[in-house]
C-alpha cells in the first residue's frame, strides 16, 4: 500500500493480504502530516501532565511518611502539591483538547482528500464498482475512522503516556511491589490480542455489506418510478435485507470479540491494586517500604492500570479503524483519470478519428476501426442500430474513455496531448439523461459558465424557451419540479451559456413526446447554429438538414452521406428510416 495518497495501483484486489495496522497508521499520519505539530503538542502536554503527576505522588509520599513519623505536615510539600495541581489541570485539559482537535482536523482532511479523489476516479473503474460501495467508503468508513481514533488521540494516548511515566515512578518507589503487581499483565494482554485478532476482518465485511445495502437504497431512490411501476419493492427489500443481514452477522462477530475482552479488562484494572495492598503490607512489615510508599504505588497503579485495562478497547478501536481505513485507502489507490497532456488551446478546427478501436475493459471491441473527420461548423449525425457504438464514440471524444488503437485528433491535437480539463472547456455536451442539480434554474444554467452575469443567464433561458420560469425558482432535486421537455431545455441553456466550439449531443430529444420535442428541437437549432456538432440522432426524419450522416453498425461506419444520398443507397440507413416511418404510420392508425 502507498504511504502517500498518490495512487499507483490500477485496480484493487479483494484477495490481496490486507495492509498491516502499522502500514495503515503510517499512511494515516503521512496524509495528515500538516497537523503533526498539534499531535506532538498533545503528547508534550501529556508528558508534562505525567511529570507533574509523578512529582505530586512523590510529595504525597513525603507528606504521609512525615506525618507517620512526626505527626506533622510539611508546609513546603503541601504548597508544592497545590502548585502542581494548578499545572496539572490545564495541562490535562490541553492534552485532551489538542488530541481531539488533531483527530477532527484529520477527519476533515480525509474527507476533503477523499472527495477530490472520488471526483477524479477513472470512468472505467467507476463503472466497475457500485455507487453504494463508493459512497459507503466515502462516508460511513470515514465516520468510523474518526470515531475510533478521536477517543484514542484525546483520551487513550495521553493515558498511555501518563501510564508509562507512572510506571517509571512506581518502579522508582518500589520495583518489587510494582513488578509483583504487574506479573499477571502479560497473560491477559496475550489473551486480549488473540481474541481481538479477527476483528479487522469482521469490520471489513460489515462495512462491505453496509455499502451493498446503501447501493440498494440508492436504487430505490434513484429509480423510484420504476420500482413502483414494476412493484420492485419486495425484490429490493429482499436484497436490502440480505445485505443488512450480512452486515449484522459481521457486526455481531466483531462485537462478540469486543465484549469478550471487557471482563479481562476489568480483571486487569483491579487485580494489581489487590496485589499491591497485600504484598505492600508484607513489605512494610519487613521495612522494605514505608506506608507513604505503599500509598503512592497504589495511586500510581491507577494510572498504570488505566491504559492496560483499556488495551482491549484500544485494540478494537484500532482494528475498526484499520478495517475502515483499508477500504478508504483502497479507493484512493484506484487509478485516477489521466490529466492528459499540455495542450490547452486549439491548433486548428479539425476533428478527426482514424482507425479507432476501443473496447470496455477486456470485452470484445465496441468500436472496430472507425474513421471520420468533421470540419469547423459542420453538423454530423451518428446513427445506427442500438449498441453499434455511437455513444461510445462521443465518450472517447470527451476523453472519458481512452481508445486502444488509432488516433483521435480534436482541434488539431491528439486527444491524449490535450490537458483533459482544457479539452472539456472546448466541448458542450447534452445527453439523453439530463442531470440537473438541486437548486434554482439560475444555479443550473450558470453551471455552463460560472462567471456569467444574470443578464447573460436570462438571455440563454429565453433562447431555450424557458422564459416562463423565474430563474430564481427552485427546480427540485434532479429537476423534479420540471417537465421532461423543460429539463432538457435547461440542459440546452446550460450548453448555450458554455458557448463551446464543439457540441456533442447524445439523443437529446429521444425521451420526449412530439410537442416537447418540437420545442426542444427549436432550442437545439439555436444552440447548434455556428458550432461544430456531432449529434446522435434517434429520429432519422430530423436529419434532413444535417450536413453528413454516418451510419454505424457493429462498431464500424458502414454508410456515410447526406440523408438523400443514404436513402438512395437503400442500405441500413434506408431500412432504419423505413421501419421508423412504418412505426409512425402504425401509431397514427
Ligand atoms: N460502460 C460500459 N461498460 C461496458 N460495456 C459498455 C459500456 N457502455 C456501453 N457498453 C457496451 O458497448 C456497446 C456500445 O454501446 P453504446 O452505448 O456506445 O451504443 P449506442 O450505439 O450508443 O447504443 P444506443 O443507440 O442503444 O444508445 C454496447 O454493446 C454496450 O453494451
Amino acid at each position: 500500500m502507498n504511504v502517500s495518497h498518490g495512487r499507483s495501483k490500477p485496480e484493487t484486489n479483494q484477495h490481496e493480504t490486507p495492509p498491516s495496522l502499522m502500514q495503515v497508521m503510517r499512511r494515516y499520519f503521512t496524509v495528515n502530516k500538516k497537523y503533526t505539530s498539534i499531535l506532538v503538542s498533545a503528547i508534550l502536554f501529556s508528558l508534562l501532565t505525567s511529570a507533574v503527576l509523578s512529582l505530586m505522588t512523590q510529595s504525597f509520599h513525603a507528606i504521609i511518611d512525615q506525618f507517620g513519623t512526626s505527626g506533622t505536615i510539611v508546609n513546603k510539600q503541601t504548597a508544592f502539591l497545590l502548585l502542581a495541581l494548578m499545572v496539572f489541570i490545564p495541562s490535562q485539559y490541553l492534552q485532551q483538547f489538542l488530541g481531539m482537535k488533531y483527530s477532527e482536523l484529520c477527519d476533515r482532511n480525509l474527507r476533503n482528500t477523499n472527495f477530490a479523489i472520488v471526483s477524479g476516479i477513472d470512468k472505467q473503474l467507476q463503472d466497475d464498482h457500485n455507487s453504494g460501495d463508493i459512497l459507503s467508503r466515502a462516508n460511513s468508513d470515514l465516520v468510523q475512522i474518526n470515531e475510533s481514533l478521536q477517543n484514542y488521540f484525546s483520551v487513550k494516548l495521553p493515558q498511555q503516556i501518563i501510564g508509562i511515566v507512572a510506571l517509571a515512578a512506581s518502579l522508582f518507589i518500589s520495583w518489587q511491589l510494582t513488578l509483583f503487581s504487574l506479573a499477571i499483565v502479560p497473560l491477559i494482554a496475550f489473551l486480549q490480542v488473540r481474541i481481538s485478532a479477527p476483528l479487522t476482518r469482521f469490520v471489513h465485511q460489515r462495512q462491505q455489506a453496509a455499502g451493498e445495502s446503501l447501493s440498494v437504497a440508492n436504487h430505490l431512490m434513484g429509480g423510484y418510478e420504476i420500482a413502483k411501476a414494476y412493484k420492485l419493492g419486495d425484490l429490493l427489500r429482499q436484497r436490502y435485507e440480505a445485505a443488512v443481514d450480512r452486515a449484522a452477522d459481521s457486526g455481531i462477530e466483531a462485537n462478540r470479540a469486543t465484549i469478550l475482552l471487557a471482563p479481562l479488562s476489568q480483571v486487569l484494572l483491579f487485580l494489581p491494586q489487590i496485589i499491591i495492598c497485600g504484598f505492600g503490607v508484607y513489605l512494610a512489615s519487613i521495612h522494605q517500604i514505608t506506608s507513604g510508599g505503599v500509598m503512592s504505588v497504589i495511586i500510581l497503579s491507577v494510572f498504570i492500570g488505566n491504559p492496560i485495562g483499556d488495551l482491549s478497547s484500544v485494540l478494537s478501536a484500532f482494528k475498526t479503524a484499520r478495517g475502515c481505513a483499508t477500504r478508504v485507502f483502497e479507493l484512493w489507490d484506484w487509478s485516477p483519470e489521466p490529466t492528459g497532456g499540455t495542450a490547452t488551446r486549439p491548433a486548428n478546427d479539425l476533428i478527426r478519428l482514424s482507425d479507432v478501436v476501443f473496447s470496455y475493459g477486456d470485452q470484445s471491441p465496441v468500436l472496430r476501426g472507425i474513421s471520420f473527420a468533421v470540419n469547423r461548423g459542420e453538423h454530423i449525425a451518428l446513427v445506427g442500430t442500438s449498441g453499434s457504438g455511437k455513444s461510445t464514440a462521443i465518450k472517447l471524444l470527451m476523453a472519458l474513455y481512452h481508445k486502444q488503437e488509432g488516433d483521435i485528433e480534436i482541434f488539431g491535437h491528439a486527444v491524449e496531448d490535450w490537458a483533459t480539463d482544457a479539452l472539456r472547456e472546448h466541448i458542450s455536451y447534452v445527453g439523453q439523461d439530463t442531470y440537473l442539480f438541486a437548486g434554482t434554474l439560475r444555479d443550473n444554467v450558470a453551471m455552463g459558465n460560472q462567471s456569467a452575469t444574470d443578464a447573460q443567464i436570462q438571455a440563454v433561458i429565453d433562447a431555450a424557451l424557458l422564459q416562463d420560469i423565474d430563474m430564481k425558482r427552485d427546480i427540485g432535486e434532479r429537476g423534479m419540479h420540471l417537465s421532461g421537455g423543460q429539463r432538457q431545455r435547461v440542459a440546452i441553456a446550460r450548453a448555450m451559456l458554455k458557448d463551446a466550439p464543439l457540441l456533442l449531443l447524445d439523443e437529446p430529444t429521444s425521451a420526449l413526446d412530439t410537442q416537447s420535442e418540437a420545442m426542444v428541437s427549436e432550442t437545439l437549432r439555436r444552440l447548434m447554429d455556428g458550432r461544430t456538432v456531432i449529434i446522435i440522432a434517434h429520429r432519422l426524419s430530423a436529419l434532413r438538414h444535417i450536413d453528413r450522416v454516418l451510419c454505424l453498425h457493429d462498431g464500424q461506419i458502414v454508410e456515410s452521406g447526406t440523408h438523400e444520398q443514404l436513402m438512395a443507397l437503400q442500405g441500413i440507413y434506408y431500412r432504419l428510416y423505413k421501419s421508423q416511418e412504418a412505426d409512425k404510420d402504425e401509431n397514427c392508425d
